[in-house]
């Protein structure tokens, strides 16, 4: 076999060979560690085999295929073949943990209100012709429960509140955590009777609740919520925001009613906020999207 052959094989042989190893190794130490160490052996190997060779030339002595010589080739190209490897592995472990920190809310484990746009990006593409409807949920006086039990103690209660929101859902309905103490839930294929339930439902379940602070004490939540529905999927995004729109809607007057209650948008309701001069609080205007959000399904719509 030609020396250049038997150099390629060998190269490729050390390649899958790096490849498995990088799937076990980083196991037993610190991948970092290993790199450096894979990247000095293969250095330091590579100069010995490259010594090895100029004396051999210096002393005229004719190069032969001997097992002592493949070990030199091998020792050569593994080790960068594996750090290479590494390296790469570590990458994409990276992206990997990058996409997750975006996608989920790192306290409650919910979607991220961008992912959920993402999401709903893709509800739309595949509209199989039914609606949607959506659930704004927003959990009262939160402040109190902050100033009672600082900053931790609020946090236990919105993972709480987020396990519990999760539980009452169907596999392909959809919540997240869209700002500090609201929620939204969208729902695939739900009219505005069954989003009105399953809102009931949540509400209720809350006030039942009780969590189990750090001093001991139990502390009791509750939420106000808003629901739309959309007789079609949304085909884009001022159709997407105006459903979330009345859904905001829905949610500022149950708060102005006294909390802890459910209403469902209706005509009659927009033509009383109307007249009264009120206005939607808590979502976003459709300019103030973030700048990650430009050209995704729902830009402007949870900013
Ligand atoms: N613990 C905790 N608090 C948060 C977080 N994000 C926002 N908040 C707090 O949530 C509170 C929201 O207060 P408000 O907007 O006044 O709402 P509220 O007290 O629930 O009153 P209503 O919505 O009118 O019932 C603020 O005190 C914020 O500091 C969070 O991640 N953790």
């Amino acid at each position: 076999m030609p020396p250049s052959l038997l150099l390629l094989s060998t190269a490729v042989l050390a390649w899958m060979c790096a490849g498995t190893l990088a799937r076990l190794l980083p196991k037993l130490c610190a991948e970092a560690n290993l790199c450096l160490l894979a990247w000095i052996t293969g250095h330091l190997a590579g100069g010995a085999l490259l010594f090895g060779l100029a004396l051999h030339t210096w002393t005229s002595a004719p190069i032969q295929l001997k097992p002592g010589l493949l070990l030199g080739l091998l020792t050569m190209t593994l080790p960068p073949a594996l750090t290479f490897a590494l390296v790469d592995r570590a990458l994409r472990a990276d992206t990997q943990r990058q996409v997750a920190q975006w996608q989920r809310d790192g306290l409650t484990g919910l979607l991220t209100r961008r992912a959920l746009m993402e999401r709903a990006g893709t509800l739309r593409r595949s509209a199989d012709g039914s609606g949607i409807a959506v659930i704004l949920l927003d959990l009262d006086h939160f402040k109190c429960i902050n100033d009672r039990h600082l900053h931790s103690g609020g946090d236990r209660v919105l993972v709480h509140a987020a396990r519990q929101l999760q539980a009452g859902l169907r596999l392909t309905d959809l919540v997240a955590r869209i700002g500090g103490e609201e929620f939204c839930i969208l729902l695939p294929g739900a009219s505005s009777a069954q989003a009105l339930e399953l809102a009931e439902r949540l509400t209720t379940e809350a006030r039942a609740q009780r969590v189990r602070m750090a001093d001991g004490s139990e502390q009791r939540y509750t939420f106000s919520a808003g629901c739309a529905e959309s007789a079609a999927m949304p085909d884009d995004d001022a159709a997407w925001a105006g459903l979330l729109e009345r859904a905001d809607r829905a949610l500022y007057a149950a708060k102005r009613s006294g909390r802890d209650r459910v209403v469902p948008w209706s005509t009659e309701l927009a033509c009383t906020q109307a007249s009264a001069g009120e206005h939607s609080s808590s979502l976003p205007t459709p300019n103030s999207a973030p700048p990650h959000a430009t050209g995704s399904a729902l830009p402007s719509v949870f900013a």
